[in-house]
């Protein structure tokens, strides 16, 4: 990516290609799917932060800044932005890198609200970072 660009914040947590079974007949993929990808990703982030199971409680607001299309690769990058009692608040960015090319472009972002649970799906505490 030329220096001048915007650039991904967080670290690069899931990257998938957009297929034919996830668009609409134009070929837009849907925002759907993109907002589980995301979802997935959080929930990887989360859970390797917590060092345990999680649950996403809240997806705060989320708009579509460009459209993905059938080809591009979905990268997600994610950042544990804050660390509350029993849940976190990850910073999640959903990436665009163009079929066949290296241009990047965010299609969206959102804050996720992770909770840590016990076994018994309760939320229990994060534990400090290791
Ligand atoms: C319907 C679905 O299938 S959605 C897909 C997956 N998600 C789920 O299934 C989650 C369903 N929801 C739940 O299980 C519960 O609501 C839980 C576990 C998220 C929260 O349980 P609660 O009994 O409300 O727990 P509690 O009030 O102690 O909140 C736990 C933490 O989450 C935070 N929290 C809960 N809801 C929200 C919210 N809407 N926005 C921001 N933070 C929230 C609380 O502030 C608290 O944080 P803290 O401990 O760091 O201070």
């Amino acid at each position: 990516m030329p220096e001048n660009r915007p650039q991904p914040d967080g670290e690069l947590t899931l990257r998938t290609q957009a297929m034919p079974g996830d668009a609409n007949a134009a070929g837009d993929i849907f925002g759907g799917w993109v907002m589980a990808q995301m979802d997935l990703a959080s929930g990887i982030r989360a859970a390797e932060r917590a060092r345990g199971r999680v649950v996403t409680a809240a997806v705060k607001e989320m708009a579509f800044a460009k459209p993905m299309k059938v080809g591009d690769t979905l990268c997600v990058y994610t950042r544990v932005a804050s660390v509350g009692r029993t849940s976190m608040v990850l910073k999640v960015e959903a990436w665009a890198q163009r079929y066949l090319s290296d241009i990047m472009e965010m299609v969206t972002h959102a804050d996720f609200v992770m909770v840590a649970l016990d076994a018994e799906g309760r939320p229990t505490p994060v534990p400090p970072e290791s």
